[in-house]
């Protein structure tokens, strides 16, 4: 089983002011220093955080797995083609959401996906990903398309309202799996997973190989530097009134 971490959100916070800095190539350095086994991004049409030039310069930076999360629209494959990251990670996007809000659904997609997208990616060496929710016929239709992976989307299990609906969402992720690595493509997952939850995925859903994990993350990092932070600035202040 393997990290890898979105840094989306590291470009979220420089959006914010137009400046710099953070910079997501930097944070995603030292993900990759601290142990992470790769980098996700998500390049939005709406560009609202990952830019061009950074995909660009993350291909040249990352050592490690580089998953390129994308709605399959012709500027993204082109794109993609161009910048040959390891995976590509085909996901539904719509412009008004505030994340992802579910999986592809295949049936809806399928002719699409089969006759465009995946010849566009033929003889290039990219990966394909499909992110789904845990459901038999997108998964069928997945593997029918000849995807080497499925990523599961994680957000139903994450934001499960009581223990109870948890647990099922829990058990369609297990027979998910299972299913996903009968068919022989790899077992992803990803979407609001965080230290809290994450133990009780890892423990009850099979087969798991790369997992995403990226907004959770990220803020998290934010409390446990900012002890650090403050003290650099107090310790520069010793001295003063
Ligand atoms: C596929 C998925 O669940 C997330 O990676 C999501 O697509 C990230 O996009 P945002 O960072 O814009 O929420
Ligand atoms: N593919 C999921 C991902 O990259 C991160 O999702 P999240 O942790 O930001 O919800």
């Amino acid at each position: 089983m393997r990290l890898l971490v979105n840094i989306d959100h590291i470009a979220t916070l420089r959006n914010a002011r137009g400046e710099g800095y953070p910079d997501p190539i930097e944070g995603a350095r030292v993900c990759e220093d601290a142990g992470a086994a790769g980098i996700v991004f998500h390049l939005r049409g709406d560009r609202r955080h990952i830019r061009d030039e950074d995909v660009h310069r993350l291909k040249k930076s990352v050592k490690g797995v580089l998953d390129f999360e994308m709605a399959a629209s012709e500027e993204m494959i082109r794109i993609c083609r161009e910048v040959k990251p390891d995976l590509c990670t085909l996901v539904p996007e719509g412009r008004e959401e505030l994340t992802t809000e579910g999986g592809l659904n295949m049936r809806h997609v399928y002719d699409d996906f089969k006759n465009r997208a995946f010849p566009a990616f033929r003889d290039t060496g990219i990966e394909i990903s499909l992110f789904l929710d845990p459901n038999q016929e997108d998964i069928e239709l997945a593997a029918e398309l000849g995807a080497d992976a499925v990523e599961l989307h994680t957000g139903t299990f994450a934001n499960a309202p009581d223990a109870a609906s948890g647990k099922s969402e829990l058990r369609r992720l297990h027979d998910a799996a299972k299913l996903i690595h009968k068919h022989g493509m790899m077992v992803n997952a990803g979407h609001g997973l965080n230290l809290a939850n994450l133990p009780e995925l890892i423990e009850n859903v099979p087969h798991l190989h790369d997992i995403s994990i990226g907004h959770a993350l990220v803020s998290k990092a934010l409390f446990w530097g900012l002890d650090r932070t403050v003290k650099e600035y107090v310790g520069l202040m010793k001295g003063g009134i």
